[in-house]
């Protein structure tokens, strides 16, 4: 018997940062979105733990126990005290290392895929806790739709959105790390008082809406410098996007993907097109948002 999950990528329609914690963390006002791009996490009783990975990034996913969905399989059987023998197999398609929560995406999968082999019987509010002790990022991924994360990001509330939205993602050569991100963005906020991370309202009301000139006027990203920072060229991949007629283009979360919010699937196909002839990025995606949380198949 086996058991298959499916979860969504993410983009952050605003990231808002504030300073440092003591912890090292920094407390977000992050307004997470589900995208159509998805991860499948299949579970197999075994006899221990043993994880695999198909796709066009596999070559870049750890397959020790370091990988999030193993985590996320050791966390839940510790919980129980029962031995994680399970085979975790992922067909990944969500870009590695890119800002889109593809290692939080398994995470939540397999943490699902288990509890539902394994008939543990977690509540949606411990699977959420463990979530939390996995990444900031990983509640989310179980959740899915439209959330926003307070805290460092773990602490959701849901959002409603109002229509759907349609994205052309640009993938770039190479991963950008987390933790480095943030330094960066540290490193450029020395010496200035870091404002507390507020929602916007103008956003919030745009998602409730579905109305994307709205969303487009509201996206942001306090990681965009600290990305650009680190990876100059993005502006070269922003400024393609744009100039090739999406209403706005970020940096998706510590990036270094790209997201650009384009009207219709139409648009989407030209943008995407235009994107890679530009020759700023490696691969393109399009996507519709919102998506569904992690959904046992
Ligand atoms: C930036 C965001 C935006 O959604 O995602 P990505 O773009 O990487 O996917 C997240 O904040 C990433 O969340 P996640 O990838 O789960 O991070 P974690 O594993 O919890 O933390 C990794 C490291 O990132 C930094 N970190 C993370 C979250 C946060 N609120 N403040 C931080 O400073 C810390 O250095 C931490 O040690
Ligand atoms: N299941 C997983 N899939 C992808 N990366 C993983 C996974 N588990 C751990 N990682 C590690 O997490 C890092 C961040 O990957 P990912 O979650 O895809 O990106 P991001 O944090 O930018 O959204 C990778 O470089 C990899 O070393």
């Amino acid at each position: 018997m086996s058991v298959t999950v499916r979860v969504p990528a993410k983009v952050n329609v605003q990231l808002a940062v504030g300073a440092a914690r003591p912890d090292g963390f920094h407390d977000l006002a992050n307004v997470f979105l589900a995208v159509g791009l998805y991860d499948e996490v299949t579970v197999t009783p075994a006899d221990e733990l043993r994880v695999t990975c198909e796709g066009p990034d596999a070559a870049q996913v750890p397959l020790d126990r370091t990988n999030l969905a193993a985590r996320a399989a050791v966390a839940l059987a510790a919980r129980r005290g029962i031995e994680p023998a399970v085979h975790i197999h992922i067909a990944k398609d969500i870009p590695v290392a890119g800002g889109m929560a593809g290692g939080s995406a398994d995470g939540a999968g397999a943490l699902l895929a288990c509890n539902t082999l394994w008939g543990t019987g977690a509540s949606r509010a411990e699977l959420l806790a463990i979530c939390a002790e996995l990444g900031s990022d990983v509640p989310f991924s179980l959740v899915g739709g439209a959330a926003l994360g307070t805290g460092r990001g773990e602490q959701l509330t849901a959002l409603e959105v109002g229509g759907t939205f349609h994205w052309v993602f640009a993938v770039a050569d190479g991963g950008l790390s987390t933790p480095a991100v943030y330094g960066e963005f540290d490193r450029l906020n020395e010496g200035i008082e870091v404002p507390e991370p507020v929602a916007s309202e103008d956003l919030l009301a745009a998602l409730a809406k579905g109305d994307a000139t709205a969303l487009a006027a509201a996206l942001s990203n306090d990681l965009q410098p600290a990305a650009l920072s680190l990876r100059p060229s993005l502006a070269d991949t922003l400024a393609a996007g744009r100039a090739a007629g999406a209403r706005a283009g970020l940096v998706s979360g510590s990036g270094p993907t790209t997201a650009f919010l384009v009207p219709d699937t139409e648009t989407a196909a030209s943008v995407a097109g235009a994107l890679l002839a530009s020759g700023t990025c490696r691969t393109v995606r399009t996507a519709e948002s919102p998506a569904v949380g992690a959904a046992v198949l």
